[in-house]
């Protein structure tokens, strides 16, 4: 029996891959522009228009272009914590109960702020948004693959600031290239040397290689990863190392790393094993929530609970969780 969408808005659920700069809702949008004194439409029809990807949207970059409006946005500790803690309300309204929370904090300093200060303010909203809503979060840190290699290193060097807590893991993100990962091995190299948590956005523009160097450079998760499609060789190397793939199947589209529902692989992969993983990837510039992202993948392929519970199993294990945080959910997600 297909479960409702009420069904699927009450499971308890993780999401491993969701960008803040990309999920601010409308209404925070909002305080935000006011306070950093920028007009923006007043519409919701024509402020949406901005802050969503096009529906012409043919490739990645194209999907990217949003994020330029709403970054000038997310320049200072307030607008920032502002963010995490609106990130965390809507995550609760899913019904998530642990998520990770990806950005870039180079591309939050135009207004001066520091590398860490940047960190500080994104993990102080996740923390109030902790106390006020029970859902529990890390950071996830990103570098841009625009970025020259001596800027990345200064994201990767966060790490070993002591005083930074709740910053649990390192990504890369922004347009692909094909064999990209290779252009990153010096900061990958010293992401594994100090034992960093590490995801990479990888396989999205059809590049499925791009998946198996982010593996083979240490990633034990991967960003999409939906090109893997295209080598059914590989996937039992996957499952062999127990690689998970966080996918968002409204983001997949848009960004046309899949062409349409019916080729989208969650399911193939699924059923071979492959451990997928439900996200949003952005739920502002994808106009999504995670109980969408649920009831698409109801919708598409006919899943039942036992799936849901079994792809947030894959998400828990594949979490980069504290010893704490694992313990006080294993009993929601280990059933
Ligand atoms: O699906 C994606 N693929 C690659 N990069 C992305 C995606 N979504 C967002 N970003 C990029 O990550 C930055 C930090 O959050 C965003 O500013 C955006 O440029
Ligand atoms: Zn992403």
């Amino acid at each position: 029996m297909c479960l409702s969408r009420t069904e699927l808005n009450q499971l308890p659920k993780i999401e491993l891959h969701c960008h803040l700069d990309g999920s601010i809702s409308m209404a925070t949008i909002r305080v935000l522009a006011e306070k950093a004194r920028i007009s923006i439409p007043e519409s919701d029809e024509a402020l949406r228009f901005k802050i969503t990807a096009p529906e012409s949207a043919e490739s990645l970059l194209d999907y990217l272009a949003p994020f330029d409006f709403v970054l000038p946005m997310l320049q200072t500790q307030e607008a920032l914590e502002l963010a995490a803690y609106d990130l965390i309300a809507q995550a609760k309204a899913d019904h998530v109960r642990y998520i990770e929370v990806r950005f870039a904090p180079t591309l939050h300093t135009a207004g001066g702020l520091s590398l860490e200060q940047v960190v500080v303010a994104v993990t102080k909203g996740l923390a109030k948004g902790e106390a006020d809503f029970a859902v529990k979060s890390n950071a996830l840190l990103c570098g841009m693959r625009h970025e020259s290699v001596d800027t990345i290193m200064k994201v990767v060097d966060l790490f070993s600031k002591g005083e930074l807590t709740h910053v649990a893991g390192f990504d890369l993100a922004g347009g692909e290239a094909d064999g990209y990962v290779s252009d990153f091995a010096s900061i990958l190299e010293m992401v594994k040397e100090r034992g960093i948590p590490l995801t990479l956005h990888a396989g999205e523009c059809g590049c499925a290689q791009n998946v198996m160097d982010a593996i083979e450079l240490g990633a034990t998760r991967i960003g999409h990863g939906v090109a893997i499609k295209d080598m059914p060789d590989k996937w039992a190397e996957l499952i062999d190392k127990k690689i998970t793939l966080e996918m968002a199947p409204t983001s997949n589209i848009q960004t046309k790393a899949i062409d349409k529902a019916e080729n989208y692989p969650f399911k193939t992969l699924f059923d071979a094993g492959v451990r997928v993983t439900i996200n949003t990837d952005n739920r502002t510039v994808s106009d999504t929530t995670l109980t969408d992202e649920y009831v698409k993948l109801a919708d598409w392929f006919g899943f039942d609970e036992a799936v849901f519970r079994q792809v947030a199993r894959y998400a828990f294990e594949a979490s980069f969780m504290s010893p704490q945080q694992r313990a006080d959910l294993a009993d929601e997600f280990m059933l």
